[in-house]
Formats: C-alpha cells, sequence, structure tokens
C-alpha cells in the first residue's frame, strides 16, 4: 500500500535511552489550473475531443449504474489488509479539486495523440510534487462481471478476497482524463524513471476512491505516466514504450 510519509528530520535532543522515528505526514496540494482561460479552454477542448473519438460522455465521478455494483457495494472496511484513511486535510483538498473543476477550473493538463501511445496526457504548466491530479472515474462494476473484459482501462478499487464482492471502475462508458494518463513498462527498469505520477487508492467517508497524485515535479509538456500494475500484477506491459 502506498504511504506517502516523509521522516521528519528536524532535529532534536538526543535521548540515549530509546530510539524513535518521528514521522510527519506530507499533504496532498490541490491542482493549479492554469490563469489564462483560453488555455483552459484548449485544455478541457482537447479532453472533450478526446472522449467523442471512443464514444465516452464526461464524468468526474465514481457512478453506480443499474445492473452494476451498487454504491452500497463500495466499502473500504471490506479492503483485505485495511485501506489508508485519507487525512481530514487531504480531504479537503479533494474537495477544493473537485469544486475547482466543477466550475470550469480545471487540472493544467493537455491530452496530446501520439503515433505510439495513443491518447496520452501531458503538463500544460508546472505540477508540483504531490499535487492531486485527478479521481480516477468511472463505472463502478463487480470483479467477478469483467473477468472476461478486454477493456484497456479498467482500475482496480476495491479488492476483497472474494471476486463476487471485488470492485473496479470501467471507465467505457463515462470517464474523465485519468483513464487516458500511459503506463510505465514493467519489464523494463529504466521505465520506471519516466513514472512522475502515482496511483493511491484511499479510505474517503468509509468509500474506497482512488486518485492520481503527482511523485516529482512535472514540467509543462511532460507525458504523465503511473504504474498500471501498482496493486496487481495483471496489466500486461511488454509491448510498451
Ligand atoms: C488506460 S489506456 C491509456 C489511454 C490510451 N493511450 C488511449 O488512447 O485511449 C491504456 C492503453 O494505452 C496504451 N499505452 C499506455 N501506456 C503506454 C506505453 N507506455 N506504451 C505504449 N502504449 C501505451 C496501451 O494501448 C494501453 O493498453
Amino acid at each position: 500500500m502506498c504511504t506517502i510519509e516523509l521522516l521528519d528530520s528536524r532535529k532534536r535532543k538526543k535521548r540515549s535511552d530509546v530510539s524513535v522515528h518521528h514521522k510527519r505526514k506530507r499533504r496532498l496540494l490541490p491542482f493549479v489550473p492554469s490563469s489564462d482561460p483560453d488555455c483552459r479552454l484548449q485544455q478541457m477542448q482537447s479532453l472533450a475531443h478526446a472522449l467523442t473519438s471512443l464514444n465516452l460522455e464526461f464524468s468526474d465521478d465514481l457512478t453506480y449504474p443499474p445492473g452494476m455494483a451498487p454504491r452500497s457495494a463500495n466499502q473500504a472496511v471490506m479492503e483485505y489488509g485495511g485501506m489508508q484513511v485519507l487525512s481530514k486535510e487531504d480531504f479537503e483538498t479533494l474537495g477544493k479539486c473537485r469544486a475547482m473543476a466543477k466550475s470550469g477550473e480545471c487540472p493544467p493538463l493537455v491530452i496530446v495523440y501520439d503515433s505510439c501511445l495513443g491518447y496520452t496526457v501531458e503538463a500544460d504548466d508546472l505540477i508540483k510534487d504531490l499535487t492531486l491530479i485527478a479521481e480516477y472515474a468511472g463505472d463502478v462494476d463487480y470483479i467477478k462481471n469483467r473477468e472476461d473484459d478486454d477493456g484497456d482501462s479498467m482500475m482496480s478499487l476495491l479488492l476483497t478476497t472474494d471476486p463476487a464482492t471485488s470492485l473496479v471502475i470501467c471507465p467505457d462508458r463515462r470517464a474523465n482524463i485519468a483513464r487516458f494518463v500511459s503506463g510505465i513498462n514493467n519489464h523494463k527498469p529504466e521505465s520506471r524513471k519516466k513514472q512522475n505520477v502515482k496511483c493511491v487508492r484511499y479510505n474517503v467517508d468509509g468509500e474506497v476512491r482512488v486518485l492520481l497524485v503527482a511523485t516529482r515535479d512535472i514540467v509543462k509538456g511532460e507525458k504523465l505516466f503511473y504504474d498500471y500494475n501498482g496493486y496487481e500484477n495483471e496489466y500486461p506491459t511488454h509491448n510498451f514504450i
């Protein structure tokens, strides 16, 4: 499980009786939208174009259509091994990001078509380390209903001990920018250097949510990459570049 923590390096009085590591949690930062409204419009247009070309509807939320898993199935306490809880401060950051996105102040990201990778996501301004970039959105379904699904964008949501209660996010009808972020090649050690985003699952008010977070500063024009196999080793990346 990914924990974003930093050893507190402030000097302390030396104690000889016991060794204590004081850990300070690092807070997520809200994304900073591009200041130029024309840039923001172009960013949104690039997403609209990519979604339309794949016949997808825009949604920034987890959705629970009839016939799939109900919202009541998304219970973080059912996660095998437990799940980290989003802190109060990070919860506020998530709320701030959602409010900004709703009012048209989108994250500074643009979708760029690449002849090898298909649609990709690039930073359109500097994105600082630990910035909350996006929440993974789409329809929520039981893993057992998707065992023969060859979709390339499914994301683990809840991993219990049973596929009948485990959940996946399926951005095959509704999606946001998160489904366009590229993946690293898990078989090439040098590919790890490209990784600039981490996908982290959190218990948010009792439900599991999946967040994409910057793992270092990302400069304008840099493509976003994360590890598609962060939780389960099921995504084939042998042919990834
Ligand atoms: C979640 S989708 C990402 C968006 C996708 N590029 C598109 O055009 O819709 C995952 C798919 O993108 C492509 N992809 C992602 N990262 C890649 C990489 N590093 N090299 C090659 N293809 C990649 C693969 O086709 C993969 O199955």
